[in-house]
């Protein structure tokens, strides 16, 4: 038993939907989370950049004395999470675009992915590809631009339906009928992609496998906080607070606080 806080980062807003998914999976527990929102995106970085940024947030989390760290960006967790964990003492959770279950549960054979240049360049995505898609069409798109239209506040805008129509295009046409999101700021995405895209598609993202690993190693190390007690939930960011607050809404007691 630990009641020591989660700590989770990101490049910025983005991983506050794996938040979400870790909170409802596991409401006893504190968090700390971290939007490095000044240096997004990562996704355009290489990767000793990537690396350096993943180091310098893992440092600023285990100040706070968090007792697991939660990777929320999948650029940071191809580019680093090997260099963390041999570093750090401390388990650390990363995510991955869910290929493998759009892979083995295509029809048309055709699966599209929509991730940032870092991921879909990284060696661990090429390994992760190569494995599990090799058999099947795999339409890979750079989502540029996306993050930052996430990051100003600007969601739902006219900007953000031109990028995605110009990045769905070529998918619809080779007939994908999964669209994996490989980047933790996608999921705000969803009610969008629903309207663009035909009803038969389907669309996987890993924030609630994320939660589930999250949960299992917690069990595993003795590190779930089994006391009933109100989670303090912690929100820093070097960007904008009236962002994060859009996307988390207002219902939830959190401290938004500046670093
Ligand atoms: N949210 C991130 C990072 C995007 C970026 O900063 O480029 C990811 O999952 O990849």
């Amino acid at each position: 038993m630990s009641d020591k806080s989660i700590g989770i980062f990101d490049s910025g807003v983005g991983g506050t939907s794996i938040w979400k998914e870790i909170h409802q999976l596991l409401p006893n527990e504190h968090t700390i989370y971290l939007a490095d929102s000044i240096n997004a995106p990562y996704g355009t970085k290489g990767t000793k950049k990537i690396t350096e940024l993943s180091v310098k947030n893992t440092e600023f989390l285990l100040k706070k004395d968090c007792k697991l760290i939660v990777v929320a960006c999948n650029t940071a967790t191809t580019n680093a999470i090997d260099y963390l964990r041999k570093t750090f003492d401390v388990p650390f959770i990363g995510i991955e675009p869910a290929i493998k279950p759009a892979a083995l549960n295509t029809k048309t054979n055709a699966v599209g992915i929509l991730a940032t240049k870092g991921t879909l360049s990284s060696a661990l995505f090429s390994k992760t590809s190569g494995r599990f898609a090799s058999n099947i069409k795999l339409i890979e798109r750079e989502g540029t631009g996306i993050v930052e239209l996430i990051e100003s506040g600007k969601l739902r805008s006219d900007e953000m339906r031109t990028l995605l129509h110009q990045y769905l295009e070529p998918m619809l046409k080779a007939h994908i009928d999964y669209l994996v999101l490989g980047c933790t700021h996608y999921p705000y995405l969803i009610p969008i992609l629903l309207e663009l895209l035909p009803n038969h598609v389907k669309i996987i993202d890993s924030g609630e496998a994320v939660a589930r690993q999250t949960k299992a190693i917690l069990e595993k190390n003795n590190l779930l906080n089994t006391a009933k007690v109100n989670p303090k939930l912690e929100f820093y960011t070097n960007g904008s607070v009236e962002v994060m607050q859009s996307l988390l809404g207002n219902s939830l007691d959190i401290d938004y606080l500046k670093f």
